[in-house]
Protein backbone atom coordinates (compact mmCIF):
# COMPACT_ATOMS: atom_id res chain seq x y z
CA UNK A 1 0.00 0.00 0.00
CA UNK A 2 1.09 3.74 -0.76
CA UNK A 3 2.15 5.88 2.04
CA UNK A 4 -0.01 8.51 2.72
CA UNK A 5 1.97 11.92 3.22
CA UNK A 6 0.54 15.24 4.96
CA UNK A 7 1.45 18.67 5.74
CA UNK A 8 2.16 19.20 9.68
CA UNK A 9 0.51 23.04 10.35
CA UNK A 10 1.16 22.92 14.17
CA UNK A 11 2.26 20.74 17.54
CA UNK A 12 0.15 19.58 20.21
CA UNK A 13 0.43 19.77 23.74
CA UNK A 14 1.97 16.17 23.99
CA UNK A 15 4.58 18.12 21.27
CA UNK A 16 3.06 15.76 18.26
CA UNK A 17 2.71 17.55 15.09
CA UNK A 18 -0.77 18.37 13.43
CA UNK A 19 -2.10 17.52 10.17
CA UNK A 20 -4.80 16.28 8.44
CA UNK A 21 -5.72 14.00 5.36
CA UNK A 22 -7.12 15.78 2.50
CA UNK A 23 -10.66 16.43 2.06
CA UNK A 24 -13.45 14.15 1.88
CA UNK A 25 -15.04 13.01 -1.39
CA UNK A 26 -18.04 15.20 -0.52
CA UNK A 27 -15.94 18.36 0.73
CA UNK A 28 -15.95 17.67 4.71
CA UNK A 29 -12.91 18.37 6.18
CA UNK A 30 -10.51 15.20 6.29
CA UNK A 31 -9.34 13.13 9.56
CA UNK A 32 -7.01 15.25 12.13
CA UNK A 33 -3.91 13.47 12.57
CA UNK A 34 -1.13 13.72 15.28
CA UNK A 35 1.94 12.09 14.78
CA UNK A 36 4.43 11.57 17.03
CA UNK A 37 8.43 12.73 16.04
CA UNK A 38 6.39 15.32 13.09
CA UNK A 39 6.99 19.24 13.29
CA UNK A 40 5.50 22.00 11.83
CA UNK A 41 6.22 22.93 8.39
CA UNK A 42 7.25 19.15 7.52
CA UNK A 43 5.55 16.92 5.07
CA UNK A 44 5.66 13.37 6.59
CA UNK A 45 3.94 9.94 5.78
CA UNK A 46 2.87 8.41 8.95
CA UNK A 47 2.44 4.57 10.43
CA UNK A 48 -1.49 5.24 12.26
CA UNK A 49 -1.43 3.60 16.20
CA UNK A 50 -4.52 4.78 16.93
CA UNK A 51 -7.60 5.18 15.06
CA UNK A 52 -11.02 7.07 15.78
CA UNK A 53 -14.08 8.56 14.29
CA UNK A 54 -12.59 11.74 13.77
CA UNK A 55 -8.79 11.85 14.43
CA UNK A 56 -5.85 8.96 14.15
CA UNK A 57 -2.86 8.97 15.95
CA UNK A 58 0.62 7.59 15.12
CA UNK A 59 4.31 7.66 14.47
CA UNK A 60 6.20 9.41 11.96
CA UNK A 61 7.72 7.08 9.34
CA UNK A 62 8.99 8.89 6.43
CA UNK A 63 10.06 12.51 6.53
CA UNK A 64 9.88 14.01 2.58
CA UNK A 65 10.45 17.87 3.82
CA UNK A 66 12.22 18.53 7.14
CA UNK A 67 11.92 21.59 9.49
CA UNK A 68 14.48 24.14 9.04
CA UNK A 69 13.91 24.14 13.29
CA UNK A 70 15.06 20.22 13.37
CA UNK A 71 18.05 19.20 15.19
CA UNK A 72 19.83 16.01 15.81
CA UNK A 73 18.36 14.60 19.43
CA UNK A 74 21.67 14.78 21.90
CA UNK A 75 19.91 11.70 24.17
CA UNK A 76 20.37 8.52 22.36
CA UNK A 77 17.38 7.41 24.06
CA UNK A 78 15.16 10.16 23.18
CA UNK A 79 13.34 7.66 20.64
CA UNK A 80 11.71 5.73 23.17
CA UNK A 81 11.86 6.97 26.40
CA UNK A 82 9.01 9.48 27.63
CA UNK A 83 10.45 11.34 29.61
CA UNK A 84 10.98 14.24 26.58
CA UNK A 85 9.27 14.68 24.19
CA UNK A 86 10.76 17.84 22.05
CA UNK A 87 14.75 17.46 21.61
CA UNK A 88 14.29 17.14 17.67
CA UNK A 89 13.15 20.78 18.11
CA UNK A 90 15.45 23.73 18.31
CA UNK A 91 15.64 25.34 22.48
CA UNK A 92 14.45 28.41 20.92
CA UNK A 93 11.96 27.08 18.45
CA UNK A 94 10.42 24.98 21.99
CA UNK A 95 9.98 28.18 23.66
CA UNK A 96 8.25 29.63 21.01
CA UNK A 97 6.03 27.24 20.86
CA UNK A 98 5.38 27.56 24.61
CA UNK A 99 4.74 30.91 24.29
CA UNK A 100 2.38 30.44 21.76
CA UNK A 101 0.61 27.48 23.70
CA UNK A 102 0.18 30.11 27.04
CA UNK A 103 -0.60 32.95 24.79
CA UNK A 104 -3.34 30.83 22.41
CA UNK A 105 -5.03 29.30 25.59
CA UNK A 106 -5.10 32.83 27.45
CA UNK A 107 -7.51 33.72 24.34
CA UNK A 108 -9.22 30.74 24.16
CA UNK A 109 -10.12 29.76 27.21
CA UNK A 110 -10.11 33.08 29.05
CA UNK A 111 -10.59 34.91 26.46
CA UNK A 112 -7.83 37.61 27.61
CA UNK A 113 -4.79 38.65 25.97
CA UNK A 114 -1.94 40.33 28.28
CA UNK A 115 -0.99 44.30 27.32
CA UNK A 116 2.66 42.97 26.93
CA UNK A 117 4.14 39.29 26.18
CA UNK A 118 7.52 38.89 28.25
CA UNK A 119 10.60 37.57 27.41
CA UNK A 120 10.65 34.54 28.45
CA UNK A 121 13.40 33.33 31.07
CA UNK A 122 16.10 31.09 30.76
CA UNK A 123 17.59 28.44 32.86
CA UNK A 124 20.21 25.62 31.97
CA UNK A 125 19.16 23.31 28.92
CA UNK A 126 20.57 20.26 29.60
CA UNK A 127 21.57 18.72 33.08
CA UNK A 128 19.13 20.85 34.58
CA UNK A 129 16.48 18.36 36.71
CA UNK A 130 17.46 18.24 40.31
CA UNK A 131 14.29 16.27 41.12
CA UNK A 132 12.99 13.21 39.30
CA UNK A 133 11.13 9.88 40.00
CA UNK A 134 13.50 7.04 38.58
CA UNK A 135 11.36 3.39 38.16
CA UNK A 136 12.68 0.61 38.96
CA UNK A 137 11.60 -2.82 37.52
CA UNK A 138 12.86 -6.04 37.27
CA UNK A 139 12.63 -7.63 33.82
CA UNK A 140 12.52 -11.60 34.38
CA UNK A 141 12.52 -12.26 30.57
CA UNK A 142 16.12 -10.07 30.50
CA UNK A 143 17.69 -11.01 33.69
CA UNK A 144 17.64 -7.63 34.33
CA UNK A 145 17.08 -4.26 36.16
CA UNK A 146 15.99 -0.89 34.67
CA UNK A 147 15.88 1.98 36.38
CA UNK A 148 14.94 5.04 34.48
CA UNK A 149 11.63 7.05 33.13
CA UNK A 150 8.65 5.31 31.47
CA UNK A 151 8.68 4.71 28.03
CA UNK A 152 7.02 7.15 26.00
CA UNK A 153 3.12 6.32 26.34
CA UNK A 154 3.69 3.02 28.08
CA UNK A 155 4.24 1.91 31.67
CA UNK A 156 7.30 -0.15 30.68
CA UNK A 157 10.61 2.35 32.26
CA UNK A 158 12.67 2.74 29.65
CA UNK A 159 16.07 1.08 28.97
CA UNK A 160 17.73 4.25 30.14
CA UNK A 161 21.34 4.20 29.96
CA UNK A 162 22.42 7.78 30.13
CA UNK A 163 20.34 10.77 30.30
CA UNK A 164 20.91 14.36 29.28
CA UNK A 165 18.70 16.29 31.20
CA UNK A 166 19.35 15.02 34.74
CA UNK A 167 22.54 16.42 35.98
CA UNK A 168 25.73 14.37 34.83
CA UNK A 169 26.58 12.54 38.35
CA UNK A 170 23.21 11.64 38.54
CA UNK A 171 23.08 10.23 34.80
CA UNK A 172 26.44 8.74 35.49
CA UNK A 173 24.68 6.37 38.53
CA UNK A 174 21.89 5.05 36.11
CA UNK A 175 23.37 1.41 35.61
CA UNK A 176 25.06 1.34 38.69
CA UNK A 177 22.03 1.60 40.50
CA UNK A 178 20.79 -0.87 38.43
CA UNK A 179 23.69 -3.34 39.37
CA UNK A 180 23.52 -2.56 42.83
CA UNK A 181 19.34 -3.29 42.94
CA UNK A 182 20.50 -6.42 41.63
CA UNK A 183 22.42 -7.25 44.17
CA UNK A 184 19.95 -6.56 46.08
CA UNK A 185 17.69 -9.22 48.44
CA UNK A 186 14.59 -7.27 47.45
CA UNK A 187 15.12 -6.52 44.18
CA UNK A 188 11.66 -7.15 42.85
CA UNK A 189 10.41 -4.59 46.17
CA UNK A 190 11.74 -1.71 45.55
CA UNK A 191 9.40 0.08 42.70
CA UNK A 192 11.14 3.48 42.55
CA UNK A 193 14.16 5.79 43.46
CA UNK A 194 13.74 8.99 43.92
CA UNK A 195 16.47 11.61 43.33
CA UNK A 196 16.68 15.11 44.94
CA UNK A 197 19.87 17.24 44.46
CA UNK A 198 21.05 19.60 47.32
CA UNK A 199 23.94 21.78 46.81
CA UNK A 200 26.42 20.05 48.96
CA UNK A 201 24.61 16.63 48.86
CA UNK A 202 22.57 14.36 46.70
CA UNK A 203 20.09 12.32 47.81
CA UNK A 204 18.56 9.04 46.88
CA UNK A 205 14.98 7.78 48.40
CA UNK A 206 15.07 4.10 48.30
CA UNK A 207 11.10 3.19 48.35
CA UNK A 208 11.66 -0.65 50.15
CA UNK A 209 8.56 -2.82 50.36
CA UNK A 210 9.94 -4.73 52.72
CA UNK A 211 12.99 -4.85 55.25
CA UNK A 212 16.72 -4.72 53.74
CA UNK A 213 18.90 -7.55 54.89
CA UNK A 214 22.16 -6.99 56.38
CA UNK A 215 23.87 -7.94 53.17
CA UNK A 216 21.88 -5.64 51.37
CA UNK A 217 22.91 -2.93 54.05
CA UNK A 218 26.43 -3.40 53.52
CA UNK A 219 25.91 -2.96 49.79
CA UNK A 220 24.09 -0.03 49.61
CA UNK A 221 26.24 1.98 52.28
CA UNK A 222 28.98 0.81 50.05
CA UNK A 223 27.71 2.84 47.18
CA UNK A 224 26.39 5.43 49.12
CA UNK A 225 30.36 6.08 49.71
CA UNK A 226 31.60 5.13 46.30
CA UNK A 227 29.38 7.72 44.55
CA UNK A 228 29.02 10.33 47.45
CA UNK A 229 24.82 10.22 47.81
CA UNK A 230 23.10 10.10 51.15
CA UNK A 231 20.58 7.33 51.52
CA UNK A 232 16.98 8.03 52.33
CA UNK A 233 14.92 4.73 53.03
CA UNK A 234 10.97 5.11 52.59
CA UNK A 235 8.88 1.96 53.56
CA UNK A 236 5.39 3.44 52.69
CA UNK A 237 4.03 6.80 52.07
CA UNK A 238 6.11 10.14 51.39
CA UNK A 239 5.91 11.06 54.98
CA UNK A 240 7.79 7.80 56.16
CA UNK A 241 11.20 8.99 54.05
CA UNK A 242 14.16 9.51 56.67
CA UNK A 243 17.74 10.03 56.13
CA UNK A 244 19.38 6.13 56.31
CA UNK A 245 23.29 6.74 55.23
CA UNK A 246 25.52 8.51 55.74
CA UNK A 247 23.95 11.06 58.67
CA UNK A 248 24.90 13.93 59.22
CA UNK A 249 24.75 15.52 55.82
CA UNK A 250 21.88 18.02 55.16
CA UNK A 251 20.10 18.58 51.34
CA UNK A 252 19.84 22.67 51.11
CA UNK A 253 19.42 25.33 48.47
CA UNK A 254 20.71 28.89 48.71
CA UNK A 255 19.39 31.89 47.04
CA UNK A 256 22.29 34.20 47.64
CA UNK A 257 20.43 37.66 46.17
CA UNK A 258 18.09 37.59 49.54
CA UNK A 259 20.86 35.35 51.82
CA UNK A 260 18.36 33.03 52.14
CA UNK A 261 19.72 29.49 52.32
CA UNK A 262 16.34 26.44 52.53
CA UNK A 263 17.29 23.03 53.50
CA UNK A 264 14.55 20.86 52.55
CA UNK A 265 13.34 16.90 52.66
CA UNK A 266 14.03 15.15 48.89
CA UNK A 267 9.90 14.06 49.23
CA UNK A 268 9.04 18.10 49.64
CA UNK A 269 8.14 20.13 46.77
CA UNK A 270 10.70 22.09 45.43
CA UNK A 271 11.45 23.97 41.86
CA UNK A 272 12.78 21.55 39.64
CA UNK A 273 16.33 23.66 39.11
CA UNK A 274 18.23 25.73 41.15
CA UNK A 275 19.35 28.24 38.73
CA UNK A 276 16.00 28.70 37.45
CA UNK A 277 14.47 28.88 40.90
CA UNK A 278 16.54 32.00 41.79
CA UNK A 279 15.89 33.62 38.51
CA UNK A 280 12.09 32.81 38.93
CA UNK A 281 12.22 34.24 42.38
CA UNK A 282 13.75 37.39 41.46
CA UNK A 283 11.72 37.96 38.70
CA UNK A 284 8.48 37.12 40.23
CA UNK A 285 9.34 39.48 43.22
CA UNK A 286 10.44 42.04 40.78
CA UNK A 287 6.99 41.97 38.87
CA UNK A 288 5.04 42.35 42.44
CA UNK A 289 6.67 45.84 43.15
CA UNK A 290 6.74 45.38 46.78
CA UNK A 291 6.91 47.99 48.45
CA UNK A 292 8.76 48.30 52.46
CA UNK A 293 4.86 49.03 53.68
CA UNK A 294 3.33 46.05 51.97
CA UNK A 295 1.59 43.40 53.42
CA UNK A 296 1.95 40.51 50.83
CA UNK A 297 0.12 36.81 50.79
CA UNK A 298 1.98 33.75 49.30
CA UNK A 299 -0.38 31.28 48.64
CA UNK A 300 0.54 28.07 47.99
CA UNK A 301 3.75 28.75 49.50
CA UNK A 302 5.64 25.50 49.96
CA UNK A 303 8.11 25.52 51.87
CA UNK A 304 8.66 29.36 51.65
CA UNK A 305 10.74 29.77 48.45
CA UNK A 306 8.75 33.25 47.79
CA UNK A 307 7.83 33.87 51.25
CA UNK A 308 11.21 34.37 52.64
CA UNK A 309 12.48 36.60 49.96
CA UNK A 310 9.34 38.64 50.29
CA UNK A 311 10.16 39.08 53.42
CA UNK A 312 13.48 40.61 52.53
CA UNK A 313 11.44 43.39 50.84
CA UNK A 314 8.11 43.87 52.74
CA UNK A 315 6.46 44.70 56.29
CA UNK A 316 5.01 41.29 56.89
CA UNK A 317 3.85 37.82 54.39
CA UNK A 318 1.78 35.68 55.07
CA UNK A 319 2.04 32.28 53.56
CA UNK A 320 -0.36 29.76 53.10
CA UNK A 321 0.24 26.12 52.56
CA UNK A 322 -2.42 22.78 51.78
CA UNK A 323 0.83 20.41 53.39
CA UNK A 324 1.32 20.63 57.02
CA UNK A 325 4.39 19.41 56.29
CA UNK A 326 5.85 21.94 54.42
CA UNK A 327 3.98 24.68 56.66
CA UNK A 328 5.95 23.46 59.40
CA UNK A 329 9.11 23.30 57.17
CA UNK A 330 8.47 26.76 56.06
CA UNK A 331 8.39 28.00 59.42
CA UNK A 332 11.89 26.24 60.61
CA UNK A 333 12.89 27.77 57.44
CA UNK A 334 11.86 31.24 58.55
CA UNK A 335 13.35 30.59 62.13
CA UNK A 336 16.83 29.89 60.09
CA UNK A 337 16.85 32.72 58.00
CA UNK A 338 15.78 35.00 60.96
CA UNK A 339 12.86 35.83 59.15
CA UNK A 340 10.32 34.95 61.70
CA UNK A 341 8.69 38.61 63.16
CA UNK A 342 7.88 39.04 59.42
CA UNK A 343 6.32 36.07 58.62
CA UNK A 344 3.87 33.91 59.35
CA UNK A 345 2.87 30.59 58.02
CA UNK A 346 -0.74 28.17 58.39
CA UNK A 347 -2.06 25.06 56.39
CA UNK A 348 -5.52 25.99 54.57
CA UNK A 349 -6.99 24.09 51.84
CA UNK A 350 -6.95 26.59 49.06
CA UNK A 351 -9.09 24.56 47.05
CA UNK A 352 -12.01 25.66 49.06
CA UNK A 353 -11.11 29.55 49.90
CA UNK A 354 -13.84 31.71 50.03
CA UNK A 355 -14.47 35.65 50.39
CA UNK A 356 -15.22 35.21 53.87
CA UNK A 357 -11.82 33.63 54.60
CA UNK A 358 -9.82 36.20 52.30
CA UNK A 359 -11.66 38.79 54.71
CA UNK A 360 -11.05 37.53 58.20
CA UNK A 361 -7.16 37.23 56.48
CA UNK A 362 -7.05 41.00 56.24
CA UNK A 363 -6.25 43.23 53.07
CA UNK A 364 -3.13 42.09 51.30
CA UNK A 365 -1.25 44.94 48.91
CA UNK A 366 -0.05 42.32 47.01
CA UNK A 367 0.08 38.56 46.56
CA UNK A 368 1.49 35.92 44.93
CA UNK A 369 0.04 33.14 43.92
CA UNK A 370 2.14 29.81 42.89
CA UNK A 371 -0.75 26.57 42.35
CA UNK A 372 -0.27 23.34 41.32
CA UNK A 373 -1.77 21.94 38.24
CA UNK A 374 -4.97 22.43 39.17
CA UNK A 375 -4.82 26.33 39.16
CA UNK A 376 -6.38 28.70 42.34
CA UNK A 377 -9.65 28.80 40.56
CA UNK A 378 -11.60 29.01 44.18
CA UNK A 379 -9.58 32.04 44.66
CA UNK A 380 -10.05 33.90 41.59
CA UNK A 381 -13.86 33.40 42.45
CA UNK A 382 -13.11 34.49 46.00
CA UNK A 383 -11.56 37.38 44.54
CA UNK A 384 -14.39 38.39 42.48
CA UNK A 385 -16.93 37.98 44.70
CA UNK A 386 -14.96 40.28 47.24
CA UNK A 387 -14.98 42.90 44.63
CA UNK A 388 -19.04 43.14 45.03
CA UNK A 389 -18.95 43.48 48.64
CA UNK A 390 -15.36 44.54 50.04
CA UNK A 391 -13.46 46.06 46.72
CA UNK A 392 -11.24 47.62 49.29
CA UNK A 393 -9.74 44.63 50.48
CA UNK A 394 -8.23 43.26 46.90
CA UNK A 395 -4.39 43.20 46.64
CA UNK A 396 -3.49 45.83 43.97
CA UNK A 397 -1.14 43.31 41.96
CA UNK A 398 -0.74 40.02 42.19
CA UNK A 399 1.67 37.68 40.41
CA UNK A 400 0.64 34.16 39.59
CA UNK A 401 2.85 31.51 38.71
CA UNK A 402 1.87 28.94 36.39
CA UNK A 403 2.73 25.21 35.72
CA UNK A 404 -0.37 24.92 33.29
CA UNK A 405 -1.45 27.03 30.49
CA UNK A 406 -5.03 26.18 30.46
CA UNK A 407 -5.44 26.78 34.47
CA UNK A 408 -3.43 30.02 34.45
CA UNK A 409 -6.05 30.63 31.37
CA UNK A 410 -8.81 29.48 33.15
CA UNK A 411 -8.15 32.10 36.55
CA UNK A 412 -7.17 34.67 34.43
CA UNK A 413 -10.40 34.91 32.54
CA UNK A 414 -12.12 35.64 36.04
CA UNK A 415 -9.51 37.53 37.59
CA UNK A 416 -9.54 39.77 34.06
CA UNK A 417 -13.57 39.47 33.33
CA UNK A 418 -15.23 39.43 36.76
CA UNK A 419 -12.86 40.69 39.33
CA UNK A 420 -11.78 43.60 37.46
CA UNK A 421 -8.21 43.12 37.19
CA UNK A 422 -5.90 44.15 33.69
CA UNK A 423 -3.43 41.34 32.72
CA UNK A 424 -0.92 43.57 32.49
CA UNK A 425 1.59 41.12 31.87
CA UNK A 426 2.61 36.90 30.90
CA UNK A 427 5.31 35.17 30.00
CA UNK A 428 6.98 31.33 29.50
CA UNK A 429 9.73 30.36 32.24
CA UNK A 430 11.83 27.66 30.57
CA UNK A 431 11.87 25.67 33.02
CA UNK A 432 11.66 21.97 31.45
CA UNK A 433 13.61 22.31 28.46
CA UNK A 434 13.06 19.48 25.67
CA UNK A 435 9.65 18.57 27.44
CA UNK A 436 6.46 19.83 26.91
CA UNK A 437 5.35 21.26 30.36
CA UNK A 438 5.12 25.04 29.86
CA UNK A 439 5.43 26.61 33.39
CA UNK A 440 4.71 30.99 33.06
CA UNK A 441 3.68 33.75 35.22
CA UNK A 442 0.86 36.14 34.91
CA UNK A 443 0.55 39.82 36.33
CA UNK A 444 -2.72 41.30 37.23
CA UNK A 445 -2.77 44.45 38.81
CA UNK A 446 -6.45 46.30 39.35
CA UNK A 447 -6.80 49.96 37.03
CA UNK A 448 -6.25 52.84 39.04
C1 LIG B 1 3.86 24.59 42.49
S1 LIG B 1 4.07 24.23 44.20
C2 LIG B 1 4.70 25.78 44.76
C3 LIG B 1 5.43 25.75 46.06
C4 LIG B 1 6.26 26.98 46.40
N1 LIG B 1 5.63 28.22 46.00
C5 LIG B 1 7.66 26.87 45.79
O1 LIG B 1 8.02 27.70 44.96
O2 LIG B 1 8.39 25.96 46.22
C6 LIG B 1 2.41 24.16 44.72
C7 LIG B 1 2.21 24.02 46.21
O3 LIG B 1 0.80 23.96 46.45
C8 LIG B 1 0.55 23.08 47.53
N2 LIG B 1 -0.85 22.64 47.40
C9 LIG B 1 -1.36 21.65 46.62
N3 LIG B 1 -2.70 21.59 46.76
C10 LIG B 1 -3.04 22.56 47.66
C11 LIG B 1 -4.27 22.99 48.23
N4 LIG B 1 -5.43 22.40 47.90
N5 LIG B 1 -4.26 24.00 49.12
C12 LIG B 1 -3.10 24.61 49.46
N6 LIG B 1 -1.89 24.24 48.96
C13 LIG B 1 -1.87 23.22 48.08
C14 LIG B 1 1.59 21.99 47.33
O4 LIG B 1 1.82 21.30 48.54
C15 LIG B 1 2.80 22.79 46.85
O5 LIG B 1 3.60 23.18 47.93
S1 LIG C 1 14.57 12.04 29.96
FE1 LIG C 1 16.76 11.71 29.80
S2 LIG C 1 16.93 9.68 28.90
FE2 LIG C 1 14.87 10.34 28.52
S3 LIG C 1 14.94 11.30 26.50
FE3 LIG C 1 15.22 12.92 28.01
S4 LIG C 1 17.44 13.14 28.20
FE4 LIG C 1 17.04 11.16 27.24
Amino acid sequence: MQDTFIDIKALDMDARGVGHLPDNEDGTPGKVIFVEGALPGERVSFETLRKKKNWESGRMVTLARASSMRVEPKCPEFAHCGGCSMQHLEPSAQVAIKQRVLEDNLWHIGKVKPETVMRPMYGPTWGYRYRARLSVRYVAKKETVLVGFHERSSSYVADMKDCKILPPHVAQMLMPLRELVRSLSIYTRMPQIEVAVGEDVTALVLRIMEPLTAADEELIKAFADQWNIQWWLQPKGPDTAAPYYPLGKELYYTLPEFGIRMPFKPTDFTQVNHQINRLLVHKALGLLEVQKTDRVADLFCGLGNFTLPLATQAREVVGIEGSTALTIRALENAKANGLSEKTSFSTRNLFEVTKDDLIALGKFDRMLVDPPRDGAVALALALAELRETHPEMMPRRIVYVSCSPSTLARDAGILVHRAGYVLKKAGVVNMFPHTSHVESVGVFELPE
